[in-house]
């Protein structure tokens, strides 16, 4: 099971994660050199991304990657390339190396080979992955009872998230976010609050794909809650 934290706010949520995650990638670059983020799209982490953009700390030595990208140019108001390069990208983590999935293919299958030799000098285990989590237990773009779900959840590269519809989407697999020195889990709302309670009870990932997270044998896993 993973600890749950609760905010008196969102924007405190968001302050105050926002801290404490620039403090795990300094940590990170003093030990090793270098600093691994993996980072949620959806609009929960939006102003967390504001605020840990402008901590100060050697951004050169950052990867960013996303969780997932849905199938849309980079342009478009859906790209979570998008989302992070206008919220997070910016000021002192303009610095930051970003590694996106998203490829002008017309199927995201026809893109997994080369976001998988993209990935592969990403410093891992990551140092900070930060997921979101939807009202239906899915994470990154794992979806529940979604056909072929299993080879996201076990494969180690990218994979291509069966999804219920349109835009498709990449995601990086359960296997590979969860290779992880730690994990954040940020929800906001009553429903959510509901699904995350539910999916501490052990069950079947593929029914709530963020159980894949919240039960690990490392408790690296903490999640962050407000109104
Ligand atoms: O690309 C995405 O949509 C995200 O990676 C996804 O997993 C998101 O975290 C949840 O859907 C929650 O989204 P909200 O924060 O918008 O509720």
């Amino acid at each position: 099971m993973a600890e749950l934290i609760e905010y008196s706010s969102r924007s405190e949520a968001a302050r105050q994660l926002a801290a404490s995650i620039a403090e795990r990638l300094r940590g990170a670059i003093a030990e090793r050199g270098e600093a691994s983020l993996v980072v949620s799209g959806g609009s929960s982490p939006k102003e967390l991304f504001e605020y840990l953009a402008g901590q100060e700390l050697d951004w050169s030595r950052v990867t960013v990657v996303p969780s997932d990208e849905r199938w849309v140019p980079v342009d478009d108001p859906q790209s979570n390339e998008r989302l992070v390069r206008e919220t997070l990208l910016v000021g002192p983590a303009a610095r930051a190396r970003f590694v996106g999935l998203y490829r002008e293919t017309d199927k995201p299958a026809e893109a997994v080979e080369s976001v998988a030799k993209a990935l592969v000098d990403v410093p891992r285990p990551l140092d900070v992955v930060l997921l979101g989590m939807g009202d239906d237990g899915h994470t990154a773009s794992l979806f529940p009872h979604a056909p072929d779900i299993q080879d996201c959840l076990d494969e180690r590269g990218p994979c291509v998230a069966p999804t219920v519809g349109p835009p498709a989407r990449l995601s990086l697999t359960l296997a590979y976010l969860t290779d992880a020195r730690s994990i954040d889990i940020l929800i906001f709302g009553t429903e959510k609050r509901r699904v995350f309670e539910r999916a501490q009870a052990v069950g079947p990932v593929a029914e709530l794909p963020v159980r894949g997270v919240l039960h690990l044998e490392r408790p690296v896993a903490q999640a962050h809650w407000a109104e």
